[in-house]
């Protein structure tokens, strides 16, 4: 049950450095500052630790009320999931051997079949939950099954372990494949309306429901479009698959021919909105995209995915340039790693490759010559990979914007819900080492190309401590 008290006295205060991103810089460093938290887990104050004296006779809090930070941890937001396949998560890094449809034959529906089974679920599902919680993601977008009530059963549990979530019930009318894994059109509807009831009814503070229609392919235009209408009716999310691989694609194109292109299949079923997350979206035009922006929809950008089923790759500056808000997503189970510092890394990866092949002129080429400095510098004008600050920011920041929940989440504003990652960088068998010479900038980087949990030593959601997890 959701319970927030109109008055709110100070919680606790966090004293260090605290690392996050805003709209005008991808990366802030702030040492030595103080943070207050009030009783509903939201930030009070965050203000230089010289104003310390000043603060604590205003909030009334003492020197033991502090929870100091060492020298070299910090406080960053925690990450945010917008794309990912809680019911993938028990077959993550096996099978990466095909391409995306024959993937989903092979791989996906076999197993999301198994969720009819509520003892099954639960033990994945709880699985998932606590992975990711102590990966430090503290709000996840999960794509769960076509079974309702296992749906609601994850929504239960990322409730339980405290994570802010969206789950979906994943609707597919349609499949040519595996026939025992797939709903009547009007069953599709009626259950997700159902979904959506029962999962209301619970009144969760931070786990909210998400309509799914799993992507076009799969879904044929009488559920798509009531889809988007039951998502107008209840005000609520949307989430999907677009453009992802170039088969897909052309399946659409054959599929929908009575429309523009994928973009407006999406569209002109109304399921395009400012609450709409579309995952993937390599092949979109600059049409398509000029569509998102005036819809306000978003797109999870999934890079380990995109390369492990050989997909393709997103061009994140030019989603950018089109101020298309985007977040990052691991897609597990096309993703194989459930952890958002691997997104972070993987969406640097991508751009480099983008750069490459626009130093080299050669994206439709196989050339292997190798460019000249001149070359270089000539080029470099015209794109630049992603920085990794860059990335940081779509992780946090970014996935919130795409989320539609930034005014709650996503950095350290005051007024905003504290969701964060206690990061300790030097731990006894740590992954990475850092030497005396080491900025705090240095510290971070390594952190963010080579840390992992071992290196997360608090997670916090609204203000609460979830990590260490219960029973770890
Ligand atoms: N990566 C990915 N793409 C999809 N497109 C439709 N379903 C899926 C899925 O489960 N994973
Ligand atoms: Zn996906």
């Amino acid at each position: 049950m959701c319970s927030t008290s109109k008055t709110s006295k100070l919680a606790y205060c966090i004293k260090g450095t605290f690392v996050h991103s805003t709209d005008s810089s991808p990366m802030e460093i702030l040492q030595d500052h103080i943070m207050g938290v009030n009783s509903n887990g939201k930030i009070e104050f965050f203000e230089n630790a010289r104003k310390q004296v000043e603060l604590a006779k205003k909030w009334r809090f003492s020197e033991s009320d502090i929870r100091e930070l060492g020298s070299h941890e910090f406080c960053m937001p925690g990450m945010v999931d917008t794309h990912i396949h809680a019911s993938q998560y028990s077959f993550s890094g096996t099978a990466l051997d095909l391409s995306l449809l024959d993937w989903l034959d092979k791989y996906t529906f076999p197993t999301e079949r198994k969720y009819k089974e509520a003892e099954f679920a639960k033990t994945i599902y709880s699985s998932i939950v606590r992975r990711t919680l102590r990966n430090g993601t503290t709000t996840a977008c999960y794509f769960a099954t076509i079974y309702t009530d296992s749906s609601l059963l994850l929504a239960e549990i990322a409730n339980n372990y405290g994570q802010r979530a969206f789950v979906g019930k994943v609707c597919m009318d349609i499949n040519n494949c595996a026939a025992n894994y797939k709903e009547t059109t009007d069953e599709s509807i009626a259950e997700t309306e159902r979904f959506i009831k029962e999962f209301l009814e619970r009144k969760y503070c931070r786990v909210k429901p998400i309509i799914t229609p799993r992507f076009a392919v799969s879904c044929s235009e009488e559920l798509l479009q009531e889809l988007g209408e039951l998502a107008k009716i209840h005000g609520t999310h949307i989430q999907s698959h677009i453009s992802e691989a170039v088969g897909e694609v052309e399946s659409v194109k054959t599929l929908f021919p009575n429309y523009k292109h994928y973009t407006d299949v999406y569209d002109k079923s109304k399921l395009l909105t400012d609450k709409t997350v579309m995952a993937h979206g390599c092949y979109l035009s600059d049409e398509e995209l000029a569509i998102f922006r005036e819809r306000g929809a978003a797109i999870s950008h999934c890079p380990n995915s995109n390369i492990s089923l050989c997909s393709g790759h997103l061009d994140v500056r030019k989603v950018l340039k089109h101020k298309v808000k985007i977040g990052l997503g691991t897609d597990v189970a096309g993703g194989y790693c459930s952890s958002m510092l691997d997104a972070i890394r993987r969406a640097i990866d991508t751009s480099k490759v983008l750069y490459i092949q626009y130093e080299l002129g050669s994206s439709h080429s196989n050339q292997q010559t190798m460019p000249t400095s001149k070359t270089f510098s000539i080029q470099k004008e015209k794109y630049t990979a992603l920085s990794y600050k860059e990335a940081f920011r779509l992780a946090t920041l970014g996935g919130s914007q795409a989320l539609n929940i930034d005014d709650v989440t996503g950095n350290f504003q005051i007024g905003k819900e504290f969701d964060a990652i206690l990061v300790s960088p030097c731990v006894p068998g740590g992954p990475f080492d850092v030497f005396a010479d080491d900025t705090f900038e240095d510290v971070v980087q390594k952190f963010l190309n080579l840390g992992d949990d071992r290196n997360i030593k608090g997670v916090y959601v609204a203000g609460q401590q979830v990590v260490p997890l219960p029973n770890a």
